[in-house]
């Protein structure tokens, strides 16, 4: 059957998207590498924030603690004389270095502070609220004396009069800044905050950040917000991760390469398969089945083997997979069986007993009625021979036992074809599947033959296979023995048909009829049985 519009088209279009997986699959890694460092990055500055703002809490609780007790010192003082109070009030302020100056206050007006205040100017009112508890705090831009500098003023009140405490900030941003952050620390009391330049900004005007991280003091009434931008966040995941980023980057480039080698090998098998369709390059190798009782040929397993005009010889376990899944694998079966048929019917040898022709099929070929039309043409074809058509299908695939696979078995047994389960011990059928399939012969699997010689516990499961076909009724062959103990354990086990290197390598068709003449010619005297 020539290859279908259909399936060229459908191979076509494969093979171009298929190409894409080398960019796709390397980038969803990268793309998945980089998120999961964002995260990490993302964890680490968010913990790092919370830590920064917890150590500045503490730093400027002790500055506001300090300033507190100067104003409840000064509180004492409350009442009496400005004149003989005022150089107490400058000793005070003296005493911690961020205090720059006490007043004293009477009905909400400073009546008394170290530094006499401008004529001009009057002092502010205090507030109304009085809590004797938590003193108040504020922030100002500045002083009367120092307008440009921010300050932040704490009060004691005691009834309408109160002592207050002007802090420096200039002093508590270096100390913030000393807490070895890179990150932009506003410190918020009621509805303003103070930048880390010194300016004062309204809550709202506070910028945003990519990762916004705030705390509170238990002990006085403001609040620290870090705001970190998405800038330094990349520039943070860059300077810290640059080696795995470095290191994901690499990753995707070899895969990268190693996808496209492999897609663009496979790809070109792919379309080379087509071609190779057509120009007859998939030829059919012969292995025989011996009967080792009497050391005769039964019967010949056809493999199919492809050289490629520029590749080379390709594994079939390589372009079979692919033929099966570009659905080429039908016509490259129905090629190779009109190729067979050709070479037997074309041969002066009548074959003395009935000899085995074994064709590998893919289970999708027992879905199509075609394999019914196509056995018939082989048989057709081989006339006389002697032969009996044999189709292997492997057990390492599933097939799907529906109506239409019932029919095509029962089709083929009407035409005397017989089946064979490929690499039994390997895959799917279970007892059920084996009586629905009314299968002829059980072939097991060379890795089995292979554990003959290895210690005992191996042989146990090779015995274990061995006997589970026997006892399923059905003819044995074994496969792949490659010497003469293996031959003689598997002869013990009353397997008879046997095949691999030790008997005879898959040859090619000339070799094959040469080989087919002289086996005749030797042993056609006596009939044998399969
Ligand atoms: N180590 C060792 N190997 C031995 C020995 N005797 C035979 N072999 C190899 O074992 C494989 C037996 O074929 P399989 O199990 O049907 O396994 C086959 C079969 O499943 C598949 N195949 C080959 N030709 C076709 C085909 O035309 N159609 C389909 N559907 N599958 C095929 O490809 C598989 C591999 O085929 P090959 O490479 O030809 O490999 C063949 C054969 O060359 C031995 O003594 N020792």
């Amino acid at each position: 059957m020539p290859i279908s519009l259909k399936t060229r088209i459908m191979t076509k279009v494969a093979n171009k998207y298929r190409l894409l997986f080398w960019v796709i699959i390397p980038l969803c890694f990268f793309i998945f590498s980089v998120t999961l460092i964002s995260l990490f990055a993302y964890q680490a500055l968010k913990s790092r924030a919370d830590h920064e703002i917890r150590s500045t809490v503490l730093f400027i609780d002790t500055v506001l603690n300090d300033a507190n007790a100067t104003a409840n010192e000064a509180l004492a003082l409350l009442g009496r004389p400005c004149a003989g109070v005022v150089d107490q009030l400058r000793i005070m302020g003296m005493k911690h270095s961020l205090v720059r100056t006490v007043n004293l206050a009477h009905n909400g007006m400073v009546y008394c502070a170290p530094v006499p205040l401008p004529p001009n100017m009057k002092p502010r009112k205090y507030s109304s609220v009085i809590n004797d508890v938590t003193p108040e705090i504020e922030l100002r831009a500045g002083t009367l004396l120092f307008p440009g500098v921010a300050v932040i003023v704490l009060r004691r009140h005691r009834g309408n009069d109160g002592a207050s405490v002007v802090i420096d900030t200039q002093y508590m941003r270096y100390m913030m800044d000393a807490v070895g952050t890179d990150n932009q620390i506003f410190l918020g009391i009621k509805n303003q905050y103070l930048s880390p330049k010194g300016d004062l900004v309204p809550s709202a005007a506070l910028p945003n950040g990519f990762i916004s991280v705030s705390g509170v003091s238990q002990r006085f009434p403001y609040l620290l917000t870090i705001n970190i931008s998405r800038y330094q966040f990349f520039d943070y995941m860059v300077d810290t991760y640059a080696l795995v980023i470095l290191f994901s980057v690499v990753v995707c480039l070899v895969m990268s390469l190693l996808i496209r080698n492999w897609l663009t090998a496979t790809t070109s098998i792919r379309s080379n398969m087509a071609l190779a369709l057509k120009r007859n390059e998939f030829e059919p190798y012969f292995q025989p089945v011996m009967n080792v009782a009497s050391d005769r040929c039964t019967g010949m397993e056809i493999l199919t083997r492809w050289r490629h005009p520029t590749d080379g010889y390709v594994s079939p376990d390589v372009f079979i997979p692919l033929a099966e899944e570009s659905g080429l694998i039908i016509p490259l079966t129905q090629q190779l069986m009109r190729r067979v048929a050709a070479v037997i019917a074309s041969s002066p040898v009548h074959w003395p007993e009935m000899l085995h022709i074994a064709i590998n099929i893919s289970a999708v070929h027992l879905s199509n009625r075609q394999i019914v039309d196509d056995c018939q043409t082989f048989l057709q074809t081989v006339g006389d021979k002697n032969i009996r058509l044999v189709l292997e299908l492997t057990e390492r695939q599933f097939v799907d036992v529906t109506d239409t696979t019932l029919e095509v078995l029962a089709a083929l047994k009407q035409q005397g074809v017989a089946i064979a389960i490929d690499d039994f011990g390997t895959g799917y059928s279970g007892l059920s599947y084996l009586s629905k399939m009314n299968i002829d012969f059980l072939k097991i699997d060379q890795s089995f033959v292979a554990m003959i010689e290895e210690e005992t516990t191996t042989r146990i499961i090779v015995d274990v296979v061995i006997d589970l076909a026997g006892k399923l009724d059905m003819k044995l062959i074994a496969e792949g023995v490659e010497n003469a103990r293996q031959k003689a354990y598997l002869l013990d086990k009353h397997v008879l048909f046997q095949q691999g290197y030790f008997f005879a390598r898959p040859m090619p068709m000339t070799q094959f009829s040469l080989y087919w003449r002289e086996e005749h010619a030797r042993y056609s005297a006596s009939p044998i049985a399969l």
